[in-house]
């Protein structure tokens, strides 16, 4: 049984705040069938970051959110969308140079076959500057997420190097999900520099086996151990390395040597993106509570349920009794899939 030793500062007003991409999902309305005879679609706010602060906002956590949206109606849905699920917008600017927002168009070929089109040219995300991150919102704040895709290009890659750099100043956690996406980098080396020079920083890394292995393709671990993976990040910044496995659970380790494994629970899949979004919003909110390891990370694979069991990812983050619920009635075999 391991807790972290994250200092979360109790006195801070806020317990989470996120940086970065703030988007639009298109969700497939005709399920298990290709993008090419998909003629509907459902509007979500979508984007990683996004879905994590508003998970974290339905599991009764105090918010906000930092970034840029376009000065457009679906700009306007997105700030609308945070500020009606209580997520403190004032971090949020809106974009004056006519870029757009991002779509993620989903496609549902069958629960095991999912895939996300995107149009990202000239996205307002992006467009973010070092000199709108607001400080205070970080200085208040217990906990800041960092998420990768907004370490593609300038100014969103110095404005979340500010962001880590205020998060230092002012004694606030730092919690960084991959989200490798690779459609808005031009060059694997660039992606790998970027991404480890932004680690190096952060107390809590989570991502996918493929993620580190992009992390990792300067060399250093030509068998993917993840044992090996998490270790270099204990010489750095980081208390614990979560590297996920998909259905197949995720394992946690922590920089006093101990490693979690948690297996991931039964789920009637729809689709399987949000998994990750879910699953961060669930475990970071357990560890900010002073759960175990294990229990933060049963926390999260069950909030993941619930999300891949839903046809949205934003729109589906459980609230905390959901999820104590859902761990319940798997623990009772009620969950058939
Ligand atoms: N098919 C599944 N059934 C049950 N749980 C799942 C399934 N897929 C993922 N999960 C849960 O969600 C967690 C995170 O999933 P995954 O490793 O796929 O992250 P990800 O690749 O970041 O997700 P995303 O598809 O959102 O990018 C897993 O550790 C597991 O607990
Ligand atoms: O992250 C994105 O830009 C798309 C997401 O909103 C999407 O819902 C997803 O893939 C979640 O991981």
């Amino acid at each position: 049984m391991t807790k972290s030793r994250i200092a979360f500062d109790a006195s801070k007003p806020l317990d989470f705040v996120a940086i970065g991409r703030l988007c639009i999902d298109l969700n497939a309305n005709e399920i298990n069938r290709p993008m090419e005879e998909t003629v509907t679609f459902t509007k979500y706010v979508g984007g990683s970051p996004a879905n994590i602060c508003i998970g974290m906002s339905r599991l009764g956590q105090r918010t906000a959110f930092i970034g840029k949206v376009a000065d457009d109606q679906m700009g306007r849905f997105i700030t609308g969308y945070l500020d009606r699920e209580g997520i403190e917008t004032s971090g949020v600017t809106v974009d004056k140079t006519g870029a757009v927002t991002g779509l993620a168009f989903t496609e549902i070929k069958s629960p095991t076959d999912c895939s996300i089109l995107m149009y990202r040219d000239n996205v307002a995300d992006l467009k973010l500057e070092a000199g709108e991150v607001k400080e205070e919102l970080i200085a208040d704040a217990k906990l800041l997420l960092i998420s990768g895709t907004a370490l593609a290009q300038s100014p969103s890659r110095e404005a979340v190097f500010q962001a880590l750099d205020y998060a230092k100043r002012h004694g606030t956690a730092i919690a960084f999900d991959l989200d490798y996406r690779p459609y808005t980098w031009t060059s694997d080396e660039e992606t790998a520099v970027y991404y480890n020079l932004a680690a190096e920083k952060c107390d809590i890394i989570i991502g996918t086996r493929e993620e580190f292995d992009m992390m990792e393709r300067l060399g250093g671990n030509p068998g993917r151990d993840d044992h090996i993976t998490a270790a270099k990040w204990f010489h750095h910044s980081a208390d614990i390395v979560i590297i996920k496995h998909g259905k197949d659970g995720s394992i946690a380790y922590t920089k006093d040597g101990a490693s979690h494994r948690a297996r991931s629970f039964p789920a009637k899949v729809v689709k399987t993106f949000g998994a990750g979004d879910s699953y961060a919003a669930g475990f970071l909110y357990g560890l900010m509570q002073g759960w175990e390891i294990s229990a933060s990370m049963e926390f999260g694979s069950a909030a993941a349920c619930i999300v891949i069991s839903s046809h949205s990812c934003s729109d589906a983050m459980p609230t905390a009794p959901q999820v104590h619920d859902y761990i319940e009635r798997c623990l009772k075999g009620e969950i058939n899939v």
